[in-house]
């Protein structure tokens, strides 16, 4: 028993060590902000080739006039303007040509003189004596006794097309602000006075370090159990959209001392190290346990009222900032941007981000967590009385989540929930919002992925948010959407879909998808049965294990209809195809109930059992836009058909067409 390495792991897990003092938001910001001080680093010098995104350093005055000398802005001729006045197309007044031609970049010898005039071209220097320039268009030249002449059959406004010296700036006026970021357009201001380099604040370069023993790179194989480390690509990511520079460190495992050799050369290296993973109560989680020896000040926070987010753990040692940030990469990516982003903005010497704030519905209840302020993910969309927020509810776990969000609400600490039909201020995560053309809320299938692709083609912006076939319905009653697709099964009367229509909704034929009994290839249990028989025999076997599906889903309706008894594994109900399928690939379980074309894409066989209608409600307010009448036209052509039928599925047209 003593030696034991099992039990010994088991209790080194379950070792519960308070690491975490949980402080509020603001409390953990003022306690960075006087840590760690918050502003830019110095400046280097960068030529003109090498500044674009960079953050000039120092307020530049003009160090010259541009344009350098009052410059002629068409081609035509340089005059008095005082002679030139009551000049007509009848009576025109001569003016005597001087010896010279001012092409551009030719230095003036000779002034115009009284009832004169000399030829210029665009760009030329006005000479000495002139205040105005005269069009080629509005003149005539000639010789006569006198030598050669221009007429001039227009008066010339004193100024007319001079672009005087230091009139689009002049020497010594501000140029450029410290703290812009070069663009195309500041740096041609810089290449238009003669800088050929310029100073630019350093950036930031930040050590990036991801933790755990199960994370392997993108790009290689994913072995049982493991996971792709994103929170690498993330942060380094977002550490050059704010203007700094990522310095990857690699996956380090959950192994003190290789952490702390990387922690230390991290720091050696680098201005500031954010690692992830590591950071909450586990016994593999040793990152915080390795900033804890950091020396003073050491850590400063672990443990923030944020959900997602609550045990960041954030750490000064020799001056530089260490982060640990939590593993799961919402969390990560959000208190990321909540304590990462305006620091490594304020190294770079950029300005906090704008917060950009839309107000919008939220059209269903979000339980919150007591005691955390949490941040809710939102989609937005359009109804008749405003902006929507449709919660994106996947977890502190999901990789998607910010990337489909269009931004987030707070809900305060203090709720045990946000409620339906509540306003809330949206704060955007992108620069601006973006309403989709086209918003289809209801039941997810890759055969929409498929047709919505093909709408994605013409240039319309959809989006489809997954919140089940009855959330869609009740969406689409609301006016949130456009198009609900569903594949609601009616348990009385065993059809789809019609027995829920409602007034002012109308059903558009989708597809179909048959559902069946998935299982191994090769499983006798299965293999060359009908599903009614292969059911029959292993319903009551307490060996041969069920993935069961949520309650409130077609499929689970359908399935239980089937079921003799409860079998074993009933109580295991995921939300989807996918999860049963996985399941029983990984020999989780034998068997389940799930569509055929995620049961061949997982390598599955197959027993049919029903076709479920997949259609699409329709609000009639909204059948006359013209996203859903492109949607409507593409749903019925020729590419999305075959498209679907390439994926295994019906179309309704091909129903209809066979007799129906
Ligand atoms: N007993 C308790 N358990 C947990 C608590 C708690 O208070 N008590 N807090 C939970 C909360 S909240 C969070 S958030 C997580 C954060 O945990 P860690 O920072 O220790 O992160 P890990 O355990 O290392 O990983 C969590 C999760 O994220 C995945 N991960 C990690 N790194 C990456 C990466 N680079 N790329 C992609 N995914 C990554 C990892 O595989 C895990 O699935 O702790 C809760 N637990
Ligand atoms: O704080 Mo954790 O990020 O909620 O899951």
């Amino acid at each position: 028993m003593k030696d034991n390495p099992i039990l010994d792991a088991v209790r080194r897990a379950a070792r519960q060590e308070q690491f975490l003092d949980v402080v509020s938001r603001d409390e953990a910001e003022k306690r960075f902000r006087a840590a760690v001080p918050h502003v830019a680093l110095p400046a280097e010098k960068v030529t003109l080739a090498d500044a674009l995104g960079r953050v000039l350093a120092e307020t530049l005055a003009a160090p010259i006039d541009l344009p350098p000398f009052d410059r002629s802005s068409v081609d035509g001729f340089a005059v008095r303007a005082g002679d030139t006045v009551g000049a007509s197309e009848r009576t025109p007044i001569r003016l005597r040509l001087n010896a010279e031609v001012l092409a551009c970049g030719t230095a003036p010898r000779l002034t115009v003189a009284t009832s004169t005039a000399t030829a210029i071209s665009t760009g030329g220097v006005v000479p000495r004596g002139a205040d105005a320039v005269v069009m080629i268009e509005q003149t005539a030249f000639g010789e006569d006794d006198h030598g050669p002449y221009v007429d001039i059959r227009r008066p010339a406004a004193p100024g007319g097309f001079v672009a005087f010296a230091g009139s689009d700036i002049a020497r010594g006026e501000t140029m450029l602000r410290v703290g812009t970021e070069l663009t195309s357009r500041e740096i041609g201001v810089l290449a238009a006075c003669g800088l050929a380099d310029v100073r630019v604040v350093r950036r930031p370069r930040v050590g990036i370090i991801s933790t755990g023993d199960e994370l392997v790179p993108p790009g290689s194989e994913l072995p049982e159990g493991a996971i792709y480390d994103s929170n690498s690509a993330i942060t380094a990511a977002a550490v050059r959209e704010n203007g700094g520079e990522a310095v990857l460190f690699g996956i380090i495992r959950d192994d003190e001392t290789a952490l702390a050799a990387a922690v230390e050369r991290a720091l050696s290296e680098t201005d500031l190290v954010v690692l992830s993973g590591g950071t909450s109560k586990g016994a593999g989680d040793v990152s915080h346990r390795i900033l804890s020896r950091l020396g003073e000040p050491g850590i400063i926070v672990h443990g923030v009222a944020l959900k997602p987010g609550k045990p960041i753990c954030l750490a000064v040692s020799r001056g530089k900032p260490v982060v640990v940030l939590p593993g799961f990469p919402t969390s990560a990516i959000f208190t990321f941007h909540t304590f990462v982003t305006p620091l490594v903005r304020a190294m770079a010497g950029l300005p906090p981000h704008g917060e950009e704030v839309v107000e919008a519905t939220l059209p269903v209840r979000v339980p919150s967590e007591l005691g955390r302020t949490e941040y809710v993910m939102v989609s937005l969309g359009e109804s008749a009385d405003g902006l929507v927020a449709f919660p994106l509810g996947r977890g502190s776990g999901s990789v998607t989540a910010f990337s489909q969000a269009d931004g987030f609400f707070a809900v305060d600490a203090l709720a045990d929930a946000a409620d339906a039909g509540s306003e809330h201020k949206i704060q955007l995560i992108g620069s601006s919002l973006h309403v989709p053309d086209l918003v289809l809320a209801g039941s997810q299938d890759v055969g929409l992925d498929a047709v919505v692709g093909l709408l994605a083609k013409q240039g319309l912006t959809v989006r489809t948010l997954a919140i089940g076939s009855m959330g869609g319905l009740a969406a689409l009653k609301r006016g949130e959407c456009d198009l609900a697709p569903a594949h609601l099964l009616d348990p009385k009367t065993g059809t789809y879909n019609t027995p829920y229509l409602a007034d002012g909704i109308s059903l558009v034929p989708g597809w179909r998808r048959r559902q069946g009994v998935v299982f191994r290839k090769g499983d006798p249990r299965f293999e060359g049965k009908s599903a009614a028989d292969a059911i029959a025999t292993v319903a009551a076997d307490p060996d041969t294990i069920l993935v069961n599906r949520n309650a409130g889903s077609g499929t689970r309706i359908l399935l239980d209809g089937l079921l003799p008894v409860r079998p074993a594994g009933y109580a295991n109900q995921p939300k989807s195809h996918n999860a049963v399928a996985a399941a029983i690939a990984q020999e989780r379980a034998d068997w389940g109930m799930a569509i055929e074309n995620v049961a061949r894409l997982y390598g599955l066989s197959f027993l049919p059992v029903a076709d479920e209608h997949y259609d699409f409600f329709l609000a009639d307010a909204r059948r006359d836009r013209p996203a859903v009448q492109a949607f409507l036209a593409v749903l019925a052509g020729d590419d999305a058909r075959s498209l679907l039928s390439g994926l295994g599925f019906i179309p309704a047209d091909t129903l209809a067409l066979a007799g129906e």
